[in-house]
Formats: C-alpha cells, structure tokens, sequence
C-alpha cells in the first residue's frame, strides 16, 4: 500500500487529496454506522491523525455533535492542512470526556514503537467506554506488517481499512482487536500477490466425467488408523472420484464408498503407488515415526504423483536440513512442524510462509488461528476469523485429506490448497460449536454445495 501510494503520488494524485478520500470514506462509514450520536474524534501527529481532522470535519458538517482531541502537534504537512480545515477547538487527548462514539485516528501504518502507557491507557478507557468505536486503517498500537501489538490495544467495533488489507488486518493478535473489518476505497489499487482467502468458485462434475477423470486420491495410513481414515474420509466427500486408503491391513474405519487396500509392506505401498492414474497422494495423518514409517514415506516420495505432505510426513521430513520434496506439492504444518522444517525464519507469518514456499519448491499451508498459503511464485492468501472450535484433535487430518481430493480434482497445488481451506472454515462454521472432526466431514457436501 505504501508503493501504491507513492506511486499514485508519483503520477501526480495530490497527496492531500487521498487524505480528503480516506477521512471521507470513514465519515461515510461512521454515520451509516452511528448516525447523529456525540463523538469524539482522537488524532494523532501523523497522517493518520490528519484522516481524522477530515473525517471530524465532514460528520460535523452532516450535523453530528463533534469532538477532536489531539496528541500534540500534527506533523506532517498534510494533517496540518486537515487540521486547519477542521474549525472546532481541539482537547488535550489527556483530559477529553469520553463520548457515545469514538474514532481511533491516533496511528495508522507509521507506528514504530508502541504508544506510550498514558496514551494507550486514555484510549483503552475512553474506547471502553463508547457504545460505537472505529479504528482508521489500524487500530493505534499494532503493527501494520506483523500484526503483532507493540502496547495494550482495545477492542474495536469496526476496523475501517484505507485502500488495501495490511497483514495486521488478518494476522493475529491483531485481526481480534476488532469485530468487523470493513475496507474502503481511496482510488489507489495495491495489486499484490498478497490476498485474503477468498470463497472459491467450485463446478459440478462435467456430463462425461467418470470416477477417474474426477481425481483418485491415495491416502497412506500407518500406525494410527483412526487419523488416516479421517483424512480418507474427507478427501472422499471433497469432489474428488475415488479415495483408495492404503493402511496397514487393519478393518476399514471408514465409509464403504472407501476402498480399502493393504500396504503393509514399503515395496507393496510403491507398487500400490505407481497408478498412473492417480492425482494426488497424501502421506502424513496417523502415518508413524519409526523405520517403517520413514520407509513409506520414502515410497510416497519417489511415485512421481502430486502429493500432500501432513503431521508425521512433516515431521520425518523436519529431521534434516531444507526438506526435500517434489515440486507441486502441498506442505501443511502448523506452528510446531513449521518450525521443525524451516527453522525460526524472520518477519511476520507471511514473510516465513513465504520463504518457506519458495525454498521448498512446494505450496505451504501454514495453519494456525490465521492460515497463511504460499506458494513458490510469491502468492500468498490468508485466512482468519475461521471458527476457534477448530483447535480439536483430527481437524488438521481432515484439511490434508480436503488439499488432497481438491488437489486431485483440480491439478492445481495452490488452488486447491485455497478451496481445500475456505471448505474446512465453512464447514466449520455450519458445525457450531463444540463440533469433533468427524462432524466436519459430514458438513462438506453442504459447503460444496453452496459454492456450485
Ligand atoms: N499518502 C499517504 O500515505 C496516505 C496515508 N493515509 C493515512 O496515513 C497513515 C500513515 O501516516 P503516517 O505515515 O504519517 O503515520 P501515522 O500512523 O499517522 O503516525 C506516524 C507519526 O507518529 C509518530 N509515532 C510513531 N509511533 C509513535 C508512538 N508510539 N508514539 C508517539 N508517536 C509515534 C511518528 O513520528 P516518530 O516519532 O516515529 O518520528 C509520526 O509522526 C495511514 O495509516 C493512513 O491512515 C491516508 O491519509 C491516505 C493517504
Ligand atoms: N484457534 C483456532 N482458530 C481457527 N482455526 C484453528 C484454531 N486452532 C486450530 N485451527 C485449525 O484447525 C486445524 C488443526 O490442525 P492440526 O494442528 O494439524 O491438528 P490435528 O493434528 O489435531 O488434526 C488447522 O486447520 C488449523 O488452522
Ligand atoms: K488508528
């Protein structure tokens, strides 16, 4: 966003002029919100104060009962111009009354240290105490590439975001110091690679498609049955044509459309493994850590198939320097495996699902609160917000079997890995609350559905 606006600056968009956009655009966002109630508008020294100057300025003259309270001087050239523009006195942030409403227009992209204690506690106080709060661009306090808090922040109603989505607008603990993030347009288009996840446009099966062209899926279990035949399962209600579990002779677990094959041995996993048919190959849930495990993992390795790599794969892969995998595959650790894999890369959660994708050559689905994709190309889409009912036992086997059946009816790592992630958060959310992963399962024809 900051290249974008240089470079609108650059070609001659007056610079004054996006700050009467972003103040407009929240005003906008303020009244539809809040109406005519009191309040009462906190800048601060920079642009971002200057939003708010503009923002008070226009509620005022649509006849809402404003009050500014400044910290300091404004400091850049264009705040003071807004600043002059706005004609009503300005309070001492220290001693303003709280208000019905409140806007946070104290810091936006330019915090390089955290508020100091008075001013984050006058703020928390004074946002407490509102019925109405916004945040332009960001809450005062996070920081806008990591979306870590740099001081207390409180929580706010509606995060009104100028122009493009910052990652603290999606990463955590940033993205939950507000309920509603709304973004709002100031002329400046920040094309970027870095997207948040979006709901994906899925297809019925065309009129000619059979059971093989649909995608066949393999599924190497192991040791724990229970978390292989998850992810079977869930690879199974994806799209995809077929799901072959290949375990270790133990009874199906799953649904009878689940064909159950035995491999017990590494050479028959490879031989099982060598259909030229099959579109995608997930190794990881439930597959061991021992001899036997690693031998697997090495047939999974060497079919040629494009694969999906979880939990137990991860691990086995994290013994030993930069994991070597095929190119096209989908890598999906959380915290733990990430960091057994790739060590402890700097920057925020994107710069390290970033270099994580492009030094394995694969697409990476860095799990957590906030999901991070990447792919090696530099695209990157993140999702956050999805239900925290998630952190169960399971849930993780049924995502890698999701990457793996979209992955095999699609043929695209990164798409698939997308459309595998917005699924598992819709099914998510249509399970409510205190849901198990097998309930997730049964959830996913609906979350397809509603995609058609
Ligand atoms: N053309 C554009 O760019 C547009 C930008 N727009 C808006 O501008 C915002 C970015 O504006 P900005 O760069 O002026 O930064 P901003 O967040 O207002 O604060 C920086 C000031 O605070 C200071 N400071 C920093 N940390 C501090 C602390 N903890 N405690 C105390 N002081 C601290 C820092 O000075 P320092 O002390 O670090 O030298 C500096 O004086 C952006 O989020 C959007 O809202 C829109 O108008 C659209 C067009
Ligand atoms: N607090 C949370 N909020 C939202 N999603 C979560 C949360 N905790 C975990 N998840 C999601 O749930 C899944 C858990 O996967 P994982 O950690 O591999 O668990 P398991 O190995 O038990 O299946 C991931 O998709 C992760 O993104
Ligand atoms: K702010």
């Amino acid at each position: 966003m900051r290249r974008a606006e240089q470079a609108a600056i650059a070609a001659g968009v007056d610079e004054y002029r996006l700050m009467e956009r972003a103040g407009a655009a929240a005003a906008e966002i303020v009244w539809r919100a809040g109406g005519k109630r009191d309040l009462l508008v906190l800048c601060g020294p920079g642009n971002n104060g200057g939003d708010g100057f503009v923002a008070a300025r226009l509620l005022r003259a649509r006849g809402v009962p404003v009050r500014v309270a400044a910290l300091g001087e404004s400091r850049t050239e264009c705040s003071r111009t807004a600043r002059a523009a706005w004609d009503g006195p300005v309070e001492p942030l220290a001693t303003a009354a709280p208000a019905t409403q409140i806007v946070d227009a104290l810091f936006g992209t330019g915090l390089t240290r955290g508020l100091d204690k008075d001013v984050a506690d006058r703020l928390a106080a004074l946002t407490g105490q509102a019925s109405f709060s916004y945040a332009i661009d960001l809450p005062s306090g996070v920081e806008t590439d990591s979306g870590a808090l740099l001081s207390q922040v409180p929580r706010f109603g509606i995060c009104i975001a100028l122009g493009a989505l910052k990652p603290a607008h999606l990463l955590y603990p940033a993205a939950s110091c507000f309920d509603r993030l709304v973004c709002a347009d100031i002329g400046v288009d920040a094309p970027d690679k870095v997207h948040r996840l979006a709901a994906p446009v899925l297809s019925s099966p065309v009129p000619s498609a059979h059971k093989y062209s649909r995608g066949l899926v393999a599924v190497a279990g192991g040791d724990m049955a229970g978390a292989s035949s998850l992810a079977s399962h869930a690879a199974a209600r994806s799209g995809a044509g077929m799901v072959r579990h290949i375990g270790l002779g133990q009874p199906g677990r799953g649904p009878d459309a689940l064909v159950e094959l035995k491999g017990e041995a590494p050479d028959q996993l490879a031989a099982l493994l060598r259909d030229r048919r099959l579109a995608a190959v997930l190794a990881g849930p439930g597959l061991g850590r021992d001899d036997r495990a690693r031998a697997r993992l090495e047939a999974v390795l060497a079919c040629g198939r494009p694969l999906v790599l979880d939990a137990d794969a991860l691990t086995l892969l994290g013994d030993g320097g930069d994991p070597a995998v095929p190119a096209g595959s989908v890598l999906t650790p959380h915290e733990g495996e990430f960091v057994r894999l790739f060590g402890d890369l700097p920057g925020s959660k994107i710069d390290r699902a970033a270099e994580a994708a492009r030094r394995c050559g694969a697409v990476v689905i860095y799990k957590g609160a906030d999901s991070v994709i990447a792919a090696p190309d530099g695209r990157v889409a993140i999702a956050s917000g999805a239900s925290s009912w998630l952190s169960t036992a399971g849930t993780g086997d049924v995502l890698a079997g999701l990457v793996a059946g979209r992955l095999a009816v699609t043929g695209d790592p990164f798409r698939a890995a997308c459309e595998a992630l917005w699924l598992h958060g819709e099914a998510a959310r249509r399970a409510g609350p205190a849901f198990i992963a097998d309930d997730l399962i049964a959830r996913l024809p609906a979350a397809i559905a509603c995609r058609l």
